[in-house]
């Protein structure tokens, strides 16, 4: 199984994936994080935010998670995914892709800003320090219209997020394993 979480920057992917991860811990589901966050600064350093960049930065991601989900490892990707399109590409190419969208409003995002970025995205235009094509401010983030889940991080606490997105994944598994003992066409 694949799971995109896809949101804004600051909106609790990192925070949820790897609460989940260690929240699975105990189970024998093997789960591994992929964040573009650390997969651009350690693999992708060339790749920048644009449209392109951000396409070829998820196809990538997809690619290593597709090896990993083969080998039947929960893998969830936790990046922007601001595109549609590119999503549905993800689900079109690997099995059992599953989309999350982590919401969270941006008036709450300039609040945490943990980064520093959305606070840099409203410098005046020419300003040496303004962060141009940050998604939510200065770029597009295509809401997605039917994800499998949705959580609200503006809304919902971090423990009861974090719950949401662990009975979903383990929800899933089951009845992928149920799926896989059953012999093909009795049912
Ligand atoms: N415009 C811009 N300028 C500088 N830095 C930025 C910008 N947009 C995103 N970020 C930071 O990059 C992190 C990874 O982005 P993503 O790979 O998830 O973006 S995307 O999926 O390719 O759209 C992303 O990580 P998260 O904060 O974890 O979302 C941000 O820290
Ligand atoms: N309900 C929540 N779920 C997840 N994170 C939350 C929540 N409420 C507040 N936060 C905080 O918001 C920040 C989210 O940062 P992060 O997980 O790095 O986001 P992202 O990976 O989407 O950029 C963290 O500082 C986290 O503690």
């Amino acid at each position: 199984m694949i799971i995109l979480l896809c949101g804004l920057s600051g909106s609790g992917k990192t925070t949820l994936a790897q609460h989940v991860k260690m929240r699975l811990s105990d189970t024998d589901i093997p789960v591994e994080i992929i964040d573009a966050d650390v997969y651009r600064q350690k693999l992708f350093p060339n790749l920048g935010y644009t449209r392109e960049d951000r396409f070829e930065n998820i196809r990538r991601l997809g690619f290593i998670a597709g090896k990993l989900s083969g080998h039947g490892v929960v893998t969830i990707v936790s990046a922007i995914n601001p595109y549609d399109v590119i999503r549905r590409e993800l689900i079109a190419t690997y099995p059992d892709v599953k989309l999350i969208h982590i919401d969270c409003p941006v008036k709450t995002l300039l609040q945490r800003d943990t980064k520093g970025l959305y606070k840099r995205a409203l410098l005046p235009e020419g300003h040496p320090d303004k962060v141009t094509n940050l998604s939510g401010v200065n770029d597009p983030f295509q809401i997605p219209s039917s994800p499998d889940l949705y959580i609200n991080t503006h809304i919902t606490r971090q423990t009861e997020a974090t719950e949401m997105l662990a009975g979903f994944i383990l929800d899933n598994y089951q009845q992928e394993q149920i799926k896989q003992l059953q012999p093909a066409g009795r049912y």
